[in-house]
């Protein structure tokens, strides 16, 4: 239907009330007395049969509007007029400044990625955006795990198996419908996926999503006997099994050398016991099949293990400060039995097993923490300029606009060291990465989670109450506040890498060092 502003300003009064929003005309006659803003800013004069446009991009998110609930309120639009608010094209990239990496930013140039990882990225934004992000916005809220069929089209497009980066599991996989070889499938590819799936804002669950598979499989495909490794491969990277990383204790936590849960020897394998520490703050552990452990034997030595779930094990919720669709769990293990060939690499191994995934943890988890940062400077932007405060947007303050240059350089500054990062990763093998890059590594995700927190701070103060409210306008600063501390804390804590890097340093220092 049609209509013409003059005949949208006759309904004007309760139970008569007609508005238009972008050119298009909506009833809200027996919506206003359930409107959460209130059923008296609706019969406003300024809003009663008018063009309430500003006022409502002013106070609400465009994805109110595409709520099922609201949009049948939508009755005709404007005679001779067009809708010009659009939002981003799902897969799209955003026109917003800074808002993508300068890869993306037509004129700009780099030397790392080639046409696939071009092709790629938008692949899997339109899969990030379509498939994963409703179910993340969802189960975030009621703090289930990702849904099954998320997971399912997951593993047909081979993205869980994509996650552990490039490598023999990826042999013989058409990934992401073939617009990628097996064989130049390299870290760039990985860091997209770990960048695009910061963009769902929905941090527990993007570690429901397989964060346990990223960490706690590497070992067994690495360390396992050969049965093993195929058959757990199988299961989990199908998306028909789970398995996580328990080696955080209680007890224990960043000391990773220091774990005290055991495992005896007996006939045919080993009995593992939690006590006298259980492991805590396992990502995925409520609801995995598989817990790759680190056990001390009763020689003293460090056992790796894969212990697969049944009698003895008990796992437990933890609620931390984001969604319980994590999983994260405490977990007691008694007298659990562990068949022989679960052994991951060899007895008295079992630390360098577990460590042997460290840099490619810490490296995934800053991936996703700048991509995070970068996506609430967009917010950031987008806030200040629509705005307005004493009559003039926010980005009129220079305050602001301080804060916003804070924001840009540190986002720009940790995507350009995580980039050169990456480019070694793929010109290094196992043993060289392991040599030169832990301290760059342990840096760089120290320096970028402080600057996340910094940009988090600075965005609830331009947000103002909203930046501390759960719903509405900030709800993703809200969100991206309470929770990035996880990659702050996840894989060491800052203090911890920023330590690991110096004492790193000092033992290459040369003899002959002098001033
Ligand atoms: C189709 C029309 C509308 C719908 C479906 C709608 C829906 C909502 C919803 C869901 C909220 C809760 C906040 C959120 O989750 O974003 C809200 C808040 C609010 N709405 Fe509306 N609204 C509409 C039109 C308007 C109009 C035309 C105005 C007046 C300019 C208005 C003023 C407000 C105010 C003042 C709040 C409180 C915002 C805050 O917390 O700062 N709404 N509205």
């Amino acid at each position: 239907m049609q209509f013409s502003r003059e005949e949208v300003a006759r309904h004007n009064t309760a139970g008569d009330l007609w508005v238009i929003l972008n050119s298009e005309v909506y009833d809200l006659s027996k919506f206003a007395k359930f409107h959460p803003g209130g059923s008296i800013v609706l019969l406003s004069e300024e809003v009663a049969g008018r063009d309430a446009t500003e006022a409502f991009y002013s106070l609400h998110r465009h994805e109110v509007l595409e709520k099922n609930q609201y949009m049948r309120f939508k009755i005709g639009v404007i005679q001779g007029e067009e809708v010009n608010i659009f939002k981003r094209k799902s897969g799209s990239l955003s026109q917003v400044p800074y808002a993508e990496p300068t890869w993306l930013v037509p004129g700009f140039h780099s030397p790392y990625y080639k046409e696939s990882h071009k092709r790629f990225q938008v692949a899997v934004r339109g899969f990030v955006e379509e498939v994963i992000y409703p179910d993340a916005q969802a189960r975030e809220e009621d703090g289930n795990p990702p849904s099954q069929h998320v997971i399912d089209e997951m593993a047909k497009m081979n993205l869980i198996a994509m996650r552990l980066g490039p490598g023999p599991h990826l042999r013989g996989r058409v990934l992401m419908g073939g617009i990628v070889e097996p064989a130049e499938f390299d870290n760039f590819h990985e860091l997209i996926i770990a960048q695009e799936l910061a963009r769902i804002h929905a941090r527990g669950y993007s570690d429901g999503l397989g964060g346990g598979t990223c960490i706690g499989l590497p070992p067994v495909l690495n360390f396992g006997k050969k049965e093993l490794r195929e058959r757990v491969a199988e299961e989990v990277l199908s998306g028909k099994k789970y398995i996580c990383l328990a080696v955080t204790e209680a007890f224990a936590g960043s000391d990773v050398a220091g774990v005290k849960c055991r495992a005896s020897r007996v006939v045919n394998g080993w009995v593992v016991n939690g006590t006298p520490s259980n492991q805590k703050w396992i990502t995925n552990g409520t609801f995995a099949d598989y817990f790759t452990v680190a056990c001390r034997t009763d020689k003293g030595g460090l056992v790796a293990l894969l212990v697969p779930r049944g009698p003895g094990i008990s796992t437990t919720l933890i609620k931390t400060s984001y969604s319980t669709a994590a999983g994260t769990s405490f977990i007691q293990f008694d007298n659990v039995f562990v068949p022989a060939n679960h052994v991951l690499g060899r007895e008295n191994h079992g630390l360098q097993v577990i460590l042997s995934n460290f840099n490619h943890e810490r490296w995934g988890l800053t991936s996703g923490s700048i991509g995070g940062q970068r996506a609430i400077l967009e917010e950031c932007l987008k806030w200040a300029a629509l705005r307005k405060v004493f009559g003039k947007p926010l980005t009129s303050q220079p305050v602001v606009r301080a804060k916003l240059a804070g924001m840009i350089a540190r986002v720009e500054s940790c995507q350009n060291w995580l980039e050169s990062v990456t480019y070694q990763m793929t010109k290094m093998n196992y043993e060289q990465q392991a040599l030169n890059l832990a301290g760059q590594l342990a840096f760089l995700k120290m320096y970028s989670t402080r600057a996340a927190q910094e940009t988090a701070a600075d965005a609830v103060q331009i947000f103002g109450g909203r930046g501390i409210t759960r719903t509405g306008m900030g709800r993703l600063v809200e969100h991206y506040h309470r929770t990035l501390l996880i990659d702050a804390v996840g894989g060491g804590a800052e203090d911890v890498l920023g330590d690991l890097g110096v004492r790193q340093a000092l033992r290459k220092m040369p003899d002959s060092a002098r001033l």
